[in-house]
């Protein structure tokens, strides 16, 4: 809800131009061959999204998505939206369970996870918010973002207790939305600190590579089959992020920093040209 629909339609509109800009000039073709984009504006402006999107030769590589969808396709639920009129309209993807959801409306894990299955019935992928409430301590490296990238203990055993139990609490909301899908259906875990959403920097780079580790090994995830679950990191992330989070993480999911269509197409241009 920070946009108008005209600015929503505006930002599209520019950001489109930047990403299927002159071939001569950067072209956008090899990079879009890379990465997948997806923009998830209101429900209201989804429909007018999808068509200025389609508009676009290469339109496959760029989802439409919504915010939240109502667990049952149809039915006496005023107010609610259908996931299958969603996909009906050309949404590709649909967010649940965002942190907002979570504390503003009630959301659950079990909520979430219905919603998760109605998407995957509608041939939508499911794009499943995740994330500890609690910040590490103050004094903790994994605070906020710095600039001392520390050398990783990649098996794990030696990360600190709130990195422990961070992965722990996002590991019940991880379970709950994996069991309520098929193992062979496309999923993006989207791991957002609630503590790191609308901050003025993201976690520490440390941290979150920490607790998307210990989200990858689980046997939730290992479960699944290959390729099919995606992990991106969200809260504050902005262009410069991506590089440092690699190759843990498999994406970014931005929120202010990708008000900016200039600022949001830069961010995509560093995740498809890194070397991961
Ligand atoms: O919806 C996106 C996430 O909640 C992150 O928002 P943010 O990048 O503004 O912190």
């Amino acid at each position: 809800m920070y946009f108008s629909a005209a600015r929503t339609e505006a930002f599209v509109r520019e950001l489109l131009g930047l990403m299927f800009a002159d071939p001569a000039h950067e072209s956008s073709l090899p990079l879009l061959d890379s990465v997948d984009v997806f923009i998830i504006p209101d429900h209201v402006t989804v429909a007018g999204v999808v068509a200025q999107v389609a508009h676009h030769h290469h339109h496959h590589q760029i989802l439409v998505g919504a915010q939240d969808c109502h667990n049952e396709d149809a039915g006496a639920f005023t107010g609610a939206v259908s996931p299958a009129v969603l996909a009906e309209v050309g949404c590709r993807l649909v967010e649940l369970g965002h942190a907002e959801r979570r504390r503003l409306f009630g959301e659950t894990d079990a909520s979430t996870a219905a919603k998760a299955a109605a998407v995957v019935r509608n041939a939508m992928v499911p794009l499943v918010c995740v994330g500890e409430v609690t910040p590490p301590p103050p004094t903790s490296s994994s605070r906020q973002e710095r600039d001392d990238d520390d050398d990783d203990d990649d098996d794990g055993n030696d990360d600190e207790p709130h990195v422990v139990a961070a992965a722990d609490e996002v590991l019940v909301q991880v379970r709950s939305a994996l069991a309520a899908v098929p193992a062979d259906a496309d999923v993006v875990l989207a791991y957002e600190p609630v503590w790191a959403i609308g901050a003025s920097a993201p976690a520490a780079v440390d941290h979150v590579r920490a607790v998307v580790r210990r989200v990858r090994a689980s046997d939730a995830v290992r479960a699944r089959a290959p390729g099919r679950t995606r992990i991106v990191y969200g809260g504050s992330a902005g262009p410069g992020l991506f590089a440092r989070l690699a190759p843990e993480v498999d994406g970014l999911f931005l929120g202010r920093f990708a008000h900016d269509p200039a600022q949001f197409f830069r961010t995509v241009c560093e995740v498809a040209q890194a070397p991961w």
